[in-house]
């Protein structure tokens, strides 16, 4: 398990991480999401051993990264910044990784095979796509079939496949027991493969919580109503005690679901021409949480952010 309590990184006076404190546990898919410049990276960093924090700390299995023994074996990391030998086979790339950990020769044709680069083995890196490079990026965190496993953003520059492989990669990989660790932007791919969220922006935890909670609490929903007696229909509903808003051409109930709304409706004789369940989509939800922390936002983007739901 990792665990960072009050977890501190400024460079200069500009906390990338502002003291945070979260537990990623075994036998589970953690989601760890941020828009850009969040401090994702940063603190991913410091559980490897990359970056010193200024304050705070974390620990792999109970101590500090730097003194794990055989690192590879204990974390098995992908980070987005990858040093690659050019000139270097994927294969001999593996091999030294193997030899200079204490990891047996058998297990890099076995994680070849297990990132599906077994075909390109002997080819050199230098001439590998973003996707393969990932691929190879992948087989290098699993190549000490570490209990605990650190992915930032994996999912960059794999194609449709490919995205699906490393989700259900993750989900196997915690189904073993492992402590899964995964950073991302997108909030679509995360409630697809997560079973956990820690959130942050500008530094600090927005959400700690069971993907399930973080759509009980943010995903919100209504009615949609479409009627030609709409004026009607909203009194209606409002002496119900309902959250009514008219919307256009439309009204947006919140309070009741659909089908007690629609009886409600008919047994007043009114008519309906439409009765819709919308839900907020999760990456709406996201965005709303994290939009006061986004660094860099088109306006455009800003506008997404409340377009669609009703206050
Ligand atoms: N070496 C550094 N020197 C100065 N500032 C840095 C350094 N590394 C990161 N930062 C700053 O720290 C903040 C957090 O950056 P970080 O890369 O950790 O965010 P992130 O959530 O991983 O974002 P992204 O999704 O864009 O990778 C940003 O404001 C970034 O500009």
């Amino acid at each position: 398990m990792i665990v960072a309590r009050n977890l501190t990184k400024t460079y200069g006076d500009k906390p990338a991480v502002d003291g945070i404190t979260f537990t990623v546990e075994p036998g589970r898919v953690t989601g760890f999401l941020g828009p850009n410049g969040a401090g994702k990276s940063t603190t991913m960093r410091m559980i490897l051993g990359l970056d010193r924090p200024t304050a705070g700390s974390v620990t792999v299995n109970g101590h500090r990264y730097s003194d794990c023994a055989a690192p590879l074996r204990e974390v098995g990391a992908l980070l987005e910044a990858r040093a690659l030998h050019p000139g270097r086979s994927a294969r001999d790339h593996l091999r030294w990784l193997a030899a200079s950990n204490g990891v047996p020769r058998a297990r890099v044709d076995e994680v070849l095979g297990l990132v599906g680069l077994d075909g390109v083995a002997d080819k050199r890196v230098g001439t590998f796509s973003l996707g393969m490079g990932q691929r190879l990026g992948i087989a290098v965190a699993l190549l000490g079939d570490p209990p605990v496993v650190v992915l930032d953003e994996p999912v960059n520059g794999l194609d449709p496949e490919g995205i699906r492989w490393v989700r259900n990669l993750a989900r196997e990989l915690a189904g073993q027991g492992r402590t899964v660790f995964i950073s991302s932007h997108l909030m679509s791919e995360m409630a697809l493969t997560a079973d956990h969220l820690v959130v942050v922006g500008r530094g600090r935890i927005l959400a700690d919580c069971s993907m399930a909670e973080f759509i009980a609490e943010h995903a919100s929903s209504y009615v949609r109503i479409a009627s030609p007696q709409r004026g009607e229909v909203a009194d209606l509903l409002r002496r119900q005690g309902l959250d009514v808003t008219a919307y256009g051409q439309e009204l947006r109930v919140q309070g009741l679901d659909a089908a007690a709304i629609g009886e409600l409706v008919g047994k007043s004789g009114l008519l309906l021409h439409e009765l819709t369940l919308v839900r907020s989509s999760l990456e709406d939800a996201f965005m709303t949480l994290t939009a006061d922390s986004v660094e860099y936002s088109a306006s455009s983007a800003a506008a997404t952010t409340t377009a669609g739901i009703p206050a």
